[in-house]
């Protein structure tokens, strides 16, 4: 158990200490722990219910947590909003992607963050680093000025992803990027996941697929009932090692307080 696999000793680009949530009576996330390393792609399962929408929000501003901390390149933060996020470097795509059906590639891609000079727009440039942003992510995407509306769900995907890459992102994390994609456009999105790890991000994804959690992800972290139920090294974890950390065949013992010793 417990992998880090293309991490070595470099300082984590996220870590998320003994973070808790709770909506009334529903405990969503306790003391939850999560380390992301640059050039790593972390992936984070369990059941329906087990925290994992909730996690990727407090992590991206949407949600506050009651409890715990969270570090970026080291330095502890407090991320209070989605614009806060966004300036620390950190970019989520949820699963209802939010682009404009009539606007088109570049312009979704620069939705709300327009490069302007004064008053005007400044198309040119967006439009260039509208396809340098597609060619890094390897897209198929034949222009940067096809509408959205005129896209496949997996290049819908390709540009929500690539919509990330947009400032200076650390952390992208994507929420189920492959659910309802199929066979050919989730290999895609996949591809767009390692070109992530590539230049150099550290990746959360969040996913129900054990199958392409194993195909493209450095560690698999399991949440159970809102808690950590396991870490594993993604290239030697058994199907069946998975299954049982997800349903709770196997129990990690509690986690010790932070500052606790001996
Ligand atoms: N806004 C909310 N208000 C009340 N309860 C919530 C809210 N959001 C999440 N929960 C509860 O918190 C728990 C964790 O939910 P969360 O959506 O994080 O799980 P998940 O692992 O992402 O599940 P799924 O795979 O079904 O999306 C669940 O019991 C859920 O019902």
């Amino acid at each position: 158990m417990s992998g880090t696999a293309g991490a070595g000793h470099r300082t984590p680009v996220l870590s998320v200490r003994q973070v808790s949530k709770r909506f009334g009576p529903v405990e969503a996330l306790v003391g939850v722990d999560l380390v992301v390393h640059p050039h790593e792609v972390v992936a984070l399962v369990g059941d329906n219910g087990a925290g994992k929408s909730t996690l990727a929000k407090v992590v991206s501003g949407v949600l506050q947590p009651d409890g715990g901390l969270i570090e970026l390149g080291g330095e502890q933060v407090a991320i209070t909003s989605p614009s806060d996020a966004h300036q620390a470097g950190i970019a989520t795509v949820f699963q209802d992607y939010a682009l404009c059906e009539n606007l088109d590639v570049t312009a979704n891609l620069f939705l709300g963050r327009e490069l302007r000079e004064r008053t005007l727009m400044r198309d040119g440039e967006m439009e260039r680093v509208a396809r340098r942003i597609l060619q890094d992510l390897t897209s198929r995407i034949p222009s940067v000025r096809t509408p959205i509306g005129h896209l496949s769900a997996g290049q819908r995907q390709t540009v929500a992803i690539a919509r990330t890459l947009i400032g200076s992102p650390r952390l992208v994390v994507l929420d189920e990027p492959t659910a309802a994609l199929s066979v050919a456009h989730t290999a895609e999105v996949l591809n767009h996941i390692e070109r992530l790890r590539e230049l150099g991000l550290g990746v959360v994804l969040i996913s129900h697929n054990l199958n392409d959690v194993r195909a493209v992800s450095d560690r698999i972290e399991v949440l159970r009932h809102g808690r950590n139920n396991g870490s594993f090294d993604a290239r030697h974890v058994s199907q069946e090692e998975l299954l049982a950390a997800i349903t709770g065949a196997t129990q990690v013992p509690p986690a010790r307080p932070l500052g606790a010793v001996g």
